[in-house]
């Protein structure tokens, strides 16, 4: 496929360990509620239709693109397309968030998942808006393709939604071992096609969103989480050698999971992105200097007032330094965040 040239690749140099001009900077969740124009547009279409409407997720991943100058997009989709693309139905409920209204409750509930997924038929759409809005971006920054990873998607395909406490899922992990190691190995392989398509319409980095680490301990992670992770890594970029595609670089971010950070930085991934709870200066010294950090700062310093919040930007880079090293947020930005606070965290990344 041919695509416009790109002419901002800082992003996708910090992610390989050369050089840059200036420091890359995105943010997680850049496309959302916080922003004036996604509310109009949400307000006139479902948020599935939107993910499913290529023109539509094209229009809203560039967005936050076209008000600030941000040096990567990310497509506009959500993680729970693939319990989707098993045949779970999934809503998004405005004020509630996604709702599974038949979710998973014994392991008997593997055999309702069609599987195995034929992600070009199921997941498509997601492949076309991908190759959509990289004409659209017209080569200005990379995009950046994501999905959940397996202990996260299983965690919502378990309780159905958001909740405090992950019990029925990490019951699962508890009463039926071999059963959720039998679901962590399904949601494996459909998450390395659909990351693999992902590359081939035109993804040029790929994030893995394993959000509900912090649900785990050591132990559960190790066992559950992490093997899921690495394995994704290998065989999508195994996969992309065998198809003769690029080799993108691939982010772990698993929030929590602080306890993991050097057997995550062993895992064959390029960056590492790190929450608000991790040191930057510890943190590079637990994963070595091979290795580009993403993030970290605390979504929360977007509320302080504007000297405040250049200033704990200030201390965050001067701990990360500039090299091998991309600027974020330590998890999504906030619904009621300001859009001038995100202007301020970009500008005062890029005035390093
Ligand atoms: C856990 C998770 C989900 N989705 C996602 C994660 C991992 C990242 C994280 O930990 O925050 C990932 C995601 N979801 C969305 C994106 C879009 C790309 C971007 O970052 O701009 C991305 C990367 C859009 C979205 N995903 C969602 C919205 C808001 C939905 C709406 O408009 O009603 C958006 C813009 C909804 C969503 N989707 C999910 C939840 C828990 C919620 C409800 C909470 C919320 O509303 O923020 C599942």
């Amino acid at each position: 496929m041919s695509f416009p040239v790109l002419k901002n690749d800082r992003l996708l140099r910090a992610a390989r360990g050369e050089e840059v001009d200036k420091i890359p900077v995105w943010v997680m969740r850049q496309a959302g509620r916080y922003l004036p124009e996604f509310r109009e547009l949400r307000s006139r279409h479902d948020f599935f239709t939107i993910c499913q409407t290529p023109e539509l997720a094209a229009e809203i991943t560039l967005q936050p693109i076209q008000r600030f100058d941000l040096d990567a997009a990310i497509i506009f989709s959500d993680i729970l397309v693939i319990p989707q693309a098993l045949g779970m139905v999934v809503e998004m409920r405005p004020g509630v968030g996604p709702v599974l209204p038949e979710p998973l409750e014994t392991p008997t509930d593997l055999q309702r998942l069609q599987h195995p997924v034929d992600v070009n038929a199921t997941l498509g759409y997601v492949f076309k808006a991908i190759t959509l809005t990289r004409h659209r971006l017209e080569g200005k920054v990379p995009l950046i393709g994501f999905s959940g990873a397996p202990w996260t998607l299983m965690g919502y395909m378990i309780e159905g939604g958001g909740t405090k406490t992950m019990s029925k899922a990490k019951a699962w992990l508890y009463q039926y071992p071999e059963a959720s190691k039998e679901l962590l190995q399904l949601l494996t392989d459909v998450t390395v096609d659909y990351l693999v398509g992902q590359v081939q319409a035109g993804a040029q980095l790929l994030q893995l969103f394993e959000s509900n680490a912090d649900f785990l301990g050591p132990a559960l992670f190790y066992q559950f989480a992490l093997p899921a992770i690495a394995e994704i890594n290998q065989r999508v970029k195994d996969k992309c050698k065998q198809l003769k595609l690029e080799i993108v670089p691939m982010t772990i971010f698993a929030k929590g999971a602080h306890y993991a950070l050097e057997e995550l930085s062993k895992c064959g991934y390029d960056v590492v992105s790190l929450d608000w709870t991790l040191d930057p200066e510890q943190s590079r010294q637990r994963v070595g200097p091979n290795i580009t950090l993403q993030g970290n700062l605390d979504p929360c310093a977007l509320y302080a007032p504007n000297v405040s919040l250049e200033r704990e930007v200030k201390e965050m880079v001067k701990k990360f330094g500039k090299k091998r090293y991309i600027a974020n947020l330590g998890h999504g930005i906030y619904p009621d965040m300001d859009p001038e606070s995100v202007r301020i965290f970009i500008d005062t990344i890029h005035s390093f």
